[in-house]
């Protein structure tokens, strides 16, 4: 790897662990691809008292055999050791090591007793010592049924979890240097933050090119990521195929996306229910209600690249096979601006909080009828409204008027008596001169260039 990008705070967490003297019960999960092998291995390259172990899909004996193997470089006095979880760990367990089990599902699988069994040596030799247990997984249903939730054995022995997410954009574009902030942008409302994905970007080619050759070819790395992924953590994926599509072909509220994936509207929620769990649907309401008594919720693909995937190259295998080289210019290019203006949306609310000088209790959407705000800041000095706009025209006065207006109409129940509202302004092509000229002169309306987007500490 060329370079392992951000990760700090994951890291100094872990350090942390390895270096107290009390046992420390590590559970890293995430996503497939978010790089949590690469963040365990990082973690432990300086060290000499750490076992990292990748299982595979093998039998049970096999993997405590390649276990072993692995361990016994740093370890030799498990050579001569019962070759049985309890016993290798608690010898590990008096060397105060650190041990990393990554894909610890793939364990589960071959021996469905193995987390009560590692719960009864930790709770009667190992929580005694200085040793790390770090337990990795991606198959995010598996780490929450067998190892996070209350009716697991191992629950409650955890004393750190580490929650994968995507890069940001300010750390993705290191994948991208040179790209300028408008393709920064578009790129990462392709790829998202996950670095396996962004990893497939050759930085010295234009971004058409790199999507052209990684996603919409058939033989492109990440041609049948999505469907792959989905094949491995669902049984029968196809109505959820179906839902996903309607997701990326916009549909957000239950009635229009069952009425798209052509479901029953009475099942869709355990179907949504599920690809939540997956992280890769989010539901969001208007950032005024709250959100457990909220009906008004809608839907969209939380990882980009799966919406990509699903409104360009699902159920258009044949085209693309037909349109060979000019797919990116002759199906994506032209609506690429659409594509990308949702996206656009949530990278301006996150990084709302780090362009204004207020203090921020929540960032959204807001809706209302026919009203909506493509971003609200509920402040303690009152309210912050703006718009995006991802078009190839500078923005210009009328839409400062009519945001002013949409914005008349939020009602938040905790509004400061003495709030003002301020107005901010996204563009991907800048403002006109009449709008520079009005904001000049009021200080209740900021313009934001893009370039500000990507410096700002916000989290995808
Ligand atoms: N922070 C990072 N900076 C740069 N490259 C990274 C980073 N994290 C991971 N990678 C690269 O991304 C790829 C995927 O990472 P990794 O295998 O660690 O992911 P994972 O979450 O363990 O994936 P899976 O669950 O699918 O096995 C690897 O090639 C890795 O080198």
């Amino acid at each position: 790897m060329d370079q392992f990008v951000d990760r700090d705070a994951e890291l100094d967490q872990l350090a942390e662990c390895y270096a107290s003297e009390s046992a420390e019960f590590v559970v890293i999960y995430g996503r497939r691809r978010l790089g949590k092998s690469e963040l365990v291995r990082q973690s432990i390259a300086d060290r000499d008292d750490a076992v990292y172990y990748q299982a595979v899909e093998s039998t049970a004996p096999n993997q405590r055999e390649q276990f072993v193997e692995t361990a016994t470089a740093q370890f030799p006095s498990l050579r001569n050791v019962r070759r049985d979880w309890e016993v290798l760990l608690e010898t590990l367990g008096e060397e105060d090591a650190v041990v990393v089990i990554d894909e610890f599902p793939f364990l589960i699988e071959e021996d469905q007793s193995l987390p009560s069994r590692i719960q009864r040596v930790w709770d009667m030799k190992l929580q005694e010592t200085g040793m790390t247990l770090v337990l990795v997984g991606s198959s995010i249903s598996v780490m929450e049924e067998k190892v996070l939730s209350g009716s697991a054995p191992l629950y409650g022995r955890r004393t750190a979890t580490i929650d994968l997410k995507p890069l940001a954009v300010a750390d993705a574009q290191q994948f991208f240097p040179e790209y300028d902030p408008e393709t920064t942008i578009t790129a990462w409302s392709i790829y998202g933050g996950t670095p396996y994905y962004l990893q497939t970007i050759d930085p010295n080619q234009p971004l058409g090119t790199n999507v052209q050759q990684s996603i919409l070819s058939e033989r492109g790395l990440l041609y049948s990521e999505p469907e792959f992924l989905l094949r491995t953590e669902l049984r029968q994926p196809n109505t959820y195929f179906s839902i996903l599509r309607a997701l990326a072909h916009g549909r957000r509220t239950p009635n229009e996306i069952a009425g798209m994936a052509g479901i029953e509207s009475g099942s869709l929620s355990t179907y949504l229910q599920k690809l939540r769990r997956l992280r890769l649907v989010e539901r969001h309401i208007p950032v005024t209600e709250s959100p457990t008594t909220s009906k008004r919720g809608r839907y969209r693909i939380g990882a980009p690249l799966f919406r990509f995937w699903f409104r360009f190259v699902y159920g258009n295998q044949d085209q693309l096979r037909i349109l060979g080289d000019d797919a990116y210019e002759e199906l994506v290019a032209p609506e690429l601006a659409d594509y990308v203006s949702p996206l656009f949306e949530r990278l301006c609310q996150q990084a709302l909080p780090a362009l204004i000088d207020r203090q921020f209790q929540d960032v959204g959407q807001w809706w209302f009828k026919e009203h909506e705000l493509d971003v609200l800041g509920l402040t303690d000095e009152g309210l912050v409204a703006g718009e995006c706009k991802f078009t190839s025209k500078p923005v210009s006065e009328g839409i400062l008027a009519n945001l002013e207006r949409t914005a008349s109409n939020v009602r938040w129940s905790k509004e400061p008596a003495d709030g003002t509202t301020l107005y901010v302004l996204f563009s991907r092509s800048g403002y006109t001169e009449d709008l520079t000229d009005v904001a000049d002169g009021r200080d209740d309306v900021r313009l934001v260039e893009l370039s500000e987007l990507l410096t700002t500490d916000s989290s995808s």
